[in-house]
């Protein structure tokens, strides 16, 4: 029997803004009693049936890498952000800074993963608009924002990247639980995920040709060489 492939998706934001809670309630699908401070980096797995329900129905293993968010291990946390496959951005409703801290950590994550072409961590929109690799927002604590949630708007970070955006309480199972509009998003962006690192030259490979018999089609071409260039091989 063939072994099933995996992909790494980093999960990152600031300390105490709930990853760890976040990843049990994914990977156990029940909430977490005791969340442990993470020191560096820890690692859970999630079976996902990849476009489950269609023809093209498939296992993968999910790897989720659950990177600690003290700022005294910035410097030695950058080992884990190769490969990345995917990531999650991860803040607290109820604490706007760790929003706002969340381009620190994408400048962090993608510089390290553009091989550090660019000195330092800083935020470049330009990477940020420019990478292909899948990423989603995720705001936890919704349980104690419940009036921030009324007037917030959905983040810029998602207008500037395409992400998209989940709100939860992980401490409920229901909200995470099968069929809801969160499920189905977390869902979505693994699938994505798992595009982007298994079936992206062959999509890439459909476009091209499309765009060779449809003139039409020529700046698609571009878009797509570019994709096929920027493709990572694991
Ligand atoms: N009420 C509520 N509490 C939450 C939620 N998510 C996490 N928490 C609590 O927030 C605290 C921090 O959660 P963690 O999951 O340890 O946070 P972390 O981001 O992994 O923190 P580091 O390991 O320091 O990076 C814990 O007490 C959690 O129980 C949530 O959605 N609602």
């Amino acid at each position: 029997m063939a072994a099933i492939e995996k992909v790494r998706v980093l999960i990152v934001g600031d300390s105490g803004v709930g990853k760890t809670s976040l990843i049990h309630l994914i990977c156990h699908n029940e909430p977490i009693a005791n969340p442990y401070w993470t020191i560096g980096c820890s690692v859970e797995c999630k079976l996902h049936e990849y476009k489950a329900g269609t023809l093209h129905q498939k296992d993968y293993f999910i790897e989720l890498w659950d990177i600690g968010g003290w700022s005294a291990h910035t410097n030695s946390r950058s080992i884990f952000y190769n490969p990345v496959h995917g990531v999650i951005l991860v803040h607290d409703l109820t604490n706007r800074k760790t929003e706002q801290n969340l381009r620190k950590w994408l400048g962090e994550v993608l510089n390290k993963e553009q091989k550090e072409r660019i000195e330092g961590h800083d935020y470049d929109p330009e990477i940020f608009a420019g990478t292909q690799v899948p990423i989603l927002l995720i705001g936890t604590k919704v349980d104690m924002a419940e009036s921030v949630q009324k007037s917030r708007r959905r983040s810029g970070i998602c207008e500037e990247c395409g992400a998209d955006e989940i709100t939860l309480d992980c401490t409920q199972v229901k909200h995470l639980a099968p069929g809801t509009s969160n499920a189905v998003t977390l869902s979505r962006f693994f699938d994505k995920v798992i595009e982007r690192k298994y079936y992206a030259r062959e999509s890439n490979a459909t476009s091209i040709n499309a765009a060779f018999t449809s003139p039409i089609q020529v700046g698609g071409l571009f878009q797509d060489r570019r994709r096929v260039i920027n493709t990572k091989n694991d």
